[in-house]
């Protein structure tokens, strides 16, 4: 990809170009990232004022800068490239200089508090049945086919999103099946992308430190909704809606092209009847309209899971994807790396590792669990640091009464007290904790190991809150730790 600054700069109405045009080779915002010919974007952190890397892309062979800043100190032989509104101009010059790679692919784009990963995993486990070839963007991981790639945020920001999609063009995928952040609708990291199918999950409290408002939050989402209703280059738009959340009304609200919609509860145009919950799959009769009804045997479980199987099967639909890929993909999958995601080490009760980290996610996975549990449910979770601090006692009185024992701990404090995050999830426990075992162990590893001690046959542990992740991001640094691996050490020391 080569382009000259001049070019860009001409798309920027009032950007000013100092120090002469160049030719770009690539668009950064990280200097780590940079090689020869790269235009550095200037974007500052919280903390870190993106300015002072300035030095270290040039070393690194950046030409150019872009800023929002009046005046830029750079060394000798590096262009300036001065806008008003950063992230306008990013919106404009990134997928324009990578070609609008989205163009050359069908893109599905997919939001709402829980369940976008479950979702777009069964998406993609469709489409490629079906013969298709598919990328996939979104919180555990990077796809493109079978090959993985580490990502650091669930949606990645405008210039690495664009780079992907240029990849993902490169590499003749025929779909991109993308989870759709709240934060990345706000922050226009979907820009120059012309969304094809857009899904709906659902909408519950989360993230309120950055949307402050449930109704902030709802819009962000809304805004996929007005991006799947742009016209574009490509024909065949469509919006899948959970018909039994309230907040669809919202997003059918920015919606101007057809819907399908899915629901258990609401009349809707695709649902599920008969459904059976097991503890390692479920069974469900998904109907469709006029069509014959399908008899289903899945490896997921949970009624929330049942939404995420019709969503998928929703914009599997839109895609028009013949009905038996979808039954047959459905009926293959086997789950997503933890969520609800089983730990067998030989032992003669339950383990179960769930990412759920906001209350709606929390009590799901506690009343599935209880749904297929003999026994009792021995509840290990804590909240974030430095995120939606409101959540914190909610959470705690889900724990405390829908478990019958208690263990509080940490889940990626960042740079918060440990122990002061338990305090506050801690004011949500007490009560209606009532005579129920109740611990708080801040270290993680013993929390897991005490839960572990104390199942009996026919009890279930549910380990919640980080799922995949195998770190714990502390005030000193990230450390390695996963929930699967601690689980089974501590069932082999039994
Ligand atoms: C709080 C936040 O939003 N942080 C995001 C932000 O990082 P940052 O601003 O802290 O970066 P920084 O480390 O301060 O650096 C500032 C600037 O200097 C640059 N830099 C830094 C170091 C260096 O050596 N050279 C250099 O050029 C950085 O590239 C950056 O532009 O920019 C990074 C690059 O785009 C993001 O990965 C990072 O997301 C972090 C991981 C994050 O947790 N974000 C959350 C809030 C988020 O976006 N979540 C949503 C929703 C998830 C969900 O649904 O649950 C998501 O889509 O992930
Ligand atoms: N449809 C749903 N409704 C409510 N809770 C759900 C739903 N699907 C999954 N969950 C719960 O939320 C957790 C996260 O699921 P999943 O990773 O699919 O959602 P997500 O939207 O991708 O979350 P995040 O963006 O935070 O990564 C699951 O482990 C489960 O506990």
């Amino acid at each position: 990809m080569v382009k000259r600054l001049q070019e860009l700069a001409d798309l920027l109405p009032g950007a000013r170009l100092l120090g002469g045009d160049a030719e770009i080779t690539s668009i950064e915002r990280d200097s780590r990232r940079i090689g020869e010919g790269a235009l550095f974007v200037c974007i500052s952190g919280a903390h870190v004022d993106a300015h002072s890397f300035i030095p270290n892309a040039a070393r690194a062979g950046a030409r150019a800068i872009l800023t929002e800043r009046e005046t830029v100190d750079v060394p000798d032989g590096l262009s300036v490239l001065h806008v008003q509104d950063l992230q306008a101009a990013l919106d404009v010059i990134v997928p324009y200089f990578y070609d609008y790679p989205a163009r050359s692919m069908r893109v599905i784009g997919i939001t709402g508090t829980n369940g976008k990963t479950t979702t777009s995993y069964l998406v993609r486990a469709i489409l490629r049945h079906a013969g298709k070839r598919v990328g996939l963007i979104g919180t555990i991981q990077i796809m493109m086919e079978d090959e993985v790639f580490p990502t650091a945020n669930t949606t990645p920001d405008v210039i690495v999103m664009q780079q992907l999609l240029a990849e993902m063009r490169a590499r003749s995928m025929d779909t991109v099946v993308m989870e759709v952040s709240s934060h990345a609708l706000d922050q226009g990291r979907v820009a120059g992308i012309e969304f094809d199918t857009a899904v709906f999950t659902n909408l519950t409290q989360d993230h309120l430190d950055y949307h402050k408002t449930m109704e902030n939050y709802a819009r962000a989402k809304a805004r996929l909704f007005d991006l799947v209703s742009e016209a574009g280059t490509k024909a065949g738009k469509t919006a899948v809606l959970n018909a039994d959340d309230a907040a669809s009304a919202t997003m059918r609200a920015h919606t101007r092209c057809p819907v399908i919609s899915y629901g258990v509860e609401s009349k809707a145009d695709l649902t599920a009847r008969d459904v059976h919950l097991a503890q390692d799959g479920m069974e469900l009769t998904l109907v469709h309209g006029e069509a014959e009804p399908v008899k289903l045997h899945i490896g997921l479980t949970g009624l929330f899971n049942v939404y995420n199987v019709l969503a998928a099967t929703g914009a599997a639909l839109a895609e028009k994807m013949p009905a038996a890929d979808i039954a047959a993909a459905l009926c293959a999958f086997t789950g997503v790396p933890g969520r609800f995601e089983l730990v067998r080490a030989g032992q003669d009760f339950s383990v179960i590792v769930d990412y759920a980290h906001t209350p709606d996610g929390m009590e799901n996975v506690l009343r599935t669990a209880r749904a297929v549990t003999a026994g009792r449910i021995i509840a290990v979770f804590g909240c974030g640091g430095d995120r939606d601090r409101t959540k914190r006692p909610i959470m705690g009185r889900i724990g405390a009464e829908l478990a019958d024992i208690v263990v509080l701990t940490s889940d990626n404090p960042r740079t918060e007290d440990p122990a002061a995050i338990l305090d506050e999830v801690e004011t949500g426990v007490l009560p209606v904790i009532g005579a129920k075992p109740y611990e708080k162990l801040v270290d993680r590893r013993t929390a897991i190991f005490h839960a572990i001690g104390r199942a009996k046959a026919g009890d279930t542990v549910v380990i919640l809150g980080k799922g995949h992740e195998n770190y714990q991001i502390l005030k000193g640094g990230t450390i390695h730790f996963d929930d699967r691996e601690t689980a089974r050490e501590a069932i082999g020391g039994l």
